[in-house]
């Protein structure tokens, strides 16, 4: 079990805030100015990848102070916790073990004192014959044909990871021979479109749910499982075209999905860091096991050295407590996640139920509700597109909002000057963010450019941007599994970090499944035309209106 805090009673927490006091009106440029050093001082490097921190309002003291809050709130400790198999998700008497299933050196990690590397080399055995049956025209359909397309079926943790690592490993797959397509939102459109894409012959949908009782997703299975046998009119052909990434082997069988096509995991594995189990077999399937497993060790690389690593020399750590420093200093309430890697395109997104879903929390580890912020809102888009819609009000808006930029150095597209265009924009993007442009550099800009005096003082005021944004550049030699694997693990640390440190149970979503509960409460009630009156205004209004629309009595 993790030790409780109270996150702002932590001695350090009001040393930051009287350091805070006295760093909050520098600027960015004065930072630089002070230390010749300071890219030296703010970087850090694992492997291909090289973290820059130094374009944050911080000092040496900062770092030094946030470092005392992560010892304070007992980090070490608590990363020693979820190593060793601890019960550290206590509302939901868990395990945290992502770490499991990428662990390389399979060391033995104990849960009730079993040993769970054993299951896990066993489901990755299993993986790893499967796809290459797959892959290599072993496996047949129903009809003698190889599998040409695989359909994955699941929603949230169970699409978004597989969803964003095959968009970002593409130049690792084969598109002529085996393509992948996800569908997770019930709305029928989606399913629907996918189908017209595919033949049932040369199809293989997966059927990933941990839960495998999530609505959306069985909904979809149904709708998919019905075409496909509108087509091949026999059951017995359900065992060549549908598998189940899942936990719960009861209801996969009630399903008709044969056992042997089943790839089981286990509580322990959390929805939204399961992209390392059975739920990445579509990852597997498209790029290979090979490359598969040069993500898994990817990944353990970072779980090692975020385990082994000084803290203020680790970056996931380094990573929260710069976003503590924002979130809970400076009251900023986002922060923009933005590769500038079109491959990476589904990042942000990514992370975006992994860290809100994971520290969306207002709650702590006591009980009793917090006084400070947690989560922050995250989002991003890839680079230059962003820049041509929202950097806006990043550069001159009233909110603060900080940003990590990621990069590679070296583009799986090295098409003529495109790569060195779009880096000169990452580099010039966070240059801007940070030094800003005075009043006096705004007129000097305008008087070269001939306006009048008059112009000049008129127009200036909107030209000047005040800078000191800042930002994280995390810089890596090329995307490759093994380094999109280190990234990853990256971003799921710094959550960590973050949860342990605010005192909030990162690996529970009793929000979200409020509102599972309620729309299956909801749904026998739309079955028919009668009134609705259960429930508030607005939702009978609504519920009723909709009733009227689709009988066009509206
Ligand atoms: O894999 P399942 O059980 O279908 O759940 C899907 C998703 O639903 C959630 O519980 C809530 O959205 C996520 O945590 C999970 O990834």
């Amino acid at each position: 079990m993790l030790a409780n805090h109270r996150f702002t009673d932590l001695p350090a927490y009001s040393q930051l805030q009287a350091h805070y006091d006295g760093l909050k009106d520098r600027h960015l440029r004065d930072l630089f100015a002070d230390d010749p050093e300071r890219f030296t001082t703010f970087t850090r490097q694992f492997e291909d990848i090289l973290l820059d921190f130094s374009k944050n309002r911080i000092t040496a003291e900062t770092l030094s102070l946030l470092t005392q809050l992560a010892e304070q709130a007992e980090l070490k400790s608590a990363i020693g916790k979820m190593f060793s198999g601890d019960k550290i998700n206590r509302t939901e008497d868990r395990a945290v073990l992502h770490i499991a299933l990428r662990n390389r050196s399979n060391t033995p990690i104990r849960v009730d004192g079993k040993d769970v590397m054993p299951e896990v080399n066993d489901v990755l055995k299993h993986m790893k014959s499967f796809t290459e049956r797959i892959r290599s025209g072993e496996w047949k359909g129903y009809t003698g044909e190889a599998i040409t397309d695989v359909v994955n079926i699941g929603i949230g943790g169970s699409d978004l990871g597989p969803v964003m690592v095959t968009e970002a490993l593409k130049p690792y797959a084969d598109d002529k021979k085996l393509r992948v397509h996800f569908v997770s939102n019930v709305d029928g459109v989606h399913i629907y479109e996918t189908l017209q894409t595919v033949r049932p012959e040369t199809t293989l949908f997966l059927i990933a749910s941990k839960t495998f009782t999530t609505q959306e997703t069985m909904t979809n299975a149904q709708t998919a499982r019905q075409w496909f046998l509108d087509t091949a009119k026999d059951e017995a052909a359900i065992a060549k075209h549908f598998a189940a990434l899942s936990t719960n082997q009861k209801d996969v069988e009630k399903f008709g999905i044969d056992p042997d096509n089943m790839f089981g995991f286990w509580d322990w594995v959390g929805g939204r860091y399961s992209l390392w189990s059975a739920i990445g077999l579509s990852i597997a399937l498209y790029i290979g096991f090979d490359n598969f497993e040069e993500l898994l060790e990817g990944a353990h690389a970072m779980d090692e050295h975020f385990r082994d690593t000084p803290l203020d020399q680790n970056l996931p750590v380094i990573l929260g407590l710069v976003g503590i420093w924002y979130n809970n200093f400076f009251g900023a309430q986002t922060e923009a996640i933005l590769p500038y890697d079109q491959y990476m395109h589904r990042f942000a997104a990514y992370f975006q139920q992994g860290d809100m879903e994971s520290n969306g929390k207002s709650v702590d580890r006591d009980g009793s509700p917090v006084d400070y912020q947690t989560g922050p809102i995250i989002w991003g888009e890839p680079g230059t597109n962003g820049q041509h819609a929202f950097y806006q009000l990043i550069h001159q808006g009233t909110k603060l909002i900080p940003c990590d930029f990621l990069a590679p150095a070296i583009s799986q597209r090295p098409i003529g000057e495109h790569h060195k265009i779009l880096m000169a924009n990452y580099f010039a993007q966070t240059e801007a963010l940070m030094n800003g442009k005075t009043e006096e550099e705004a007129a000097d800009e305008l008087r070269k450019s001939g306006k009048s005096e008059e112009e000049i003082k008129a127009l200036a005021p909107f030209k000047m941007f005040s800078g000191n944004r800042p930002t994280n550049s995390i810089l890596f030699r090329k995307l490759t599994p093994r380094t999109l694997g280190s990234l990853i693990a990256l971003y799921e640390h710094k959550i960590f970090t973050q949860g342990v440190i605010w005192d909030i149970f990162s690996f529970d979503q009793w929000g979200v499944e409020l509102g599972k509960q309620l729309a299956s409460r909801i749904l026998p009630e739309l079955q028919d035309d009668a009134p609705v009156r259960t429930h508030d205004s607005s939702t009978n209004g609504l519920m009723n209106a909709f009733k009227a629309m689709r009988t066009e009595k509206f």
